[in-house]
């Protein structure tokens, strides 16, 4: 029997531009996503019907509204068969965290399912579905570091160089995606929101591989949205600075907190403070660029 198995990684945004709310209720971005070595595995095995099993936290549904069988039913019918598999999740990856653990559950079980199914899609299509089951999936398939247009579904690849060592403090519970966006339109309701553009300081960072430029340049327009829903964010985020970080900046739509860091042994050591702190469920250490979805 073919049992296939796919690592999928994280993603932090070292950049998130939100521009004007759209008519159809999504917000046009500059999403700069990178991804990161914090990993979940999707399991798929051919079975009579779909399903979903969980290997992680109680608030991930196991039924069809998990992202992954969402995915798997997309692929199958996209080809004109039954969705016939087993889908297994391992979960690292922190949920509703703003690291789009979902997201890469999604893309895995596309690239599990194709090779389970030999259905053999291009890469074309296999981005074009993912597209299709939310903006941060397609990023989820390419991984490395990438530019987001659009919804943040419209990629190029970003050729950084050399390696950045990161710390994430997660959080105690989540914050809801929508809710951050809708937080983030209210802070802003009496402004002019400009048509986001992307940063000159932070593409050269990350094409010198030059941590200190990185760590100014980061920027998330949704911070101050996830910090108006979740005010002790300010504190975490000071915390990981006083310590030393690069730079430190919610991670998405959070509450997940990333701090930049120049060294492994400076990974390690800040991570240690950050654990002594009272603010984060838990601390961990990872690497980016990291490759997307693919098989193990
Ligand atoms: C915050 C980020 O994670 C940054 O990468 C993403 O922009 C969110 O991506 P995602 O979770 O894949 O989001 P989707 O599932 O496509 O959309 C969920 C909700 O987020 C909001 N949303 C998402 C993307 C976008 N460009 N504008 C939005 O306003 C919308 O309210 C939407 O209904
Ligand atoms: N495979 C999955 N893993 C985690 N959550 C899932 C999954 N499938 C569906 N969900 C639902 O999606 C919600 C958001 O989860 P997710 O972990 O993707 O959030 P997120 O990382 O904040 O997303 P993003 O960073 O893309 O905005 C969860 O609260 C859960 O109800």
């Amino acid at each position: 029997m073919i049992v296939t198995t796919v690592r999928v990684p994280a993603k932090v945004n070292l950049e998130l531009s939100v521009g004007p709310v759209r008519d159809d209720g999504y917000h046009d971005l500059v999403n700069v996503f990178h991804a990161v070595s914090l990993f979940d595995e999707v399991t798929a095995t051919p079975a009579d019907a779909l399903s979903v099993s969980v290997d992680g936290p109680a608030t991930v549904p196991t039924g069809l509204d998990n992202l992954a069988a969402r995915a798997a039913t997309l692929l199958a019918a996209h080809v004109g068969i039954e969705p016939r598999v087993a889908l297994h999740i391992r979960k690292d990856i922190p949920v509703a965290g703003g690291m789009a653990g979902g997201s890469a559950d999604a893309a895995a079980a596309l690239v599990a399912c194709d090779l389970l199914w030999d259905t053999r899609l291009d890469r074309e299509t296999l981005l074009e579905l993912a597209a299709r089951l939310g903006s941060d999936v397609p990023f989820a398939l390419l991984g490395g570091t990438a530019v987001g247009l659009g919804r943040g579904e419209r990629l190029t690849a970003v050729e950084a160089v050399g390696e950045f060592h990161w710390v994430f403090g997660y959080a105690d519970g989540g914050l809801s995606t929508p809710a951050v966006y809708g937080e983030c339109d209210r802070l802003r309701a009496d402004s002019p929101v400009p048509w986001p553009v992307v940063s000159d300081d932070l593409m050269a960072s990350l094409k010198t591989g030059n941590p200190p430029a990185l760590g100014k340049a980061l920027r998330n327009d949704l911070q101050a949205a996830a910090i108006s829903l979740r005010p002790s964010l300010a504190e975490a985020l000071t915390a990981g600075r006083k310590l030393g970080a690069l730079g430190a900046l919610v991670s998405g739509s959070g509450p997940t907190c990333a701090f930049l860091t120049s060294s492994a042994s400076h990974a390690a050591e800040l991570a240690a403070g950050l654990a002594r702190t009272p603010h984060f469920a838990d601390v961990r250490q990872a690497l980016g660029p990291v490759p997307g979805a693919s098989p193990v």
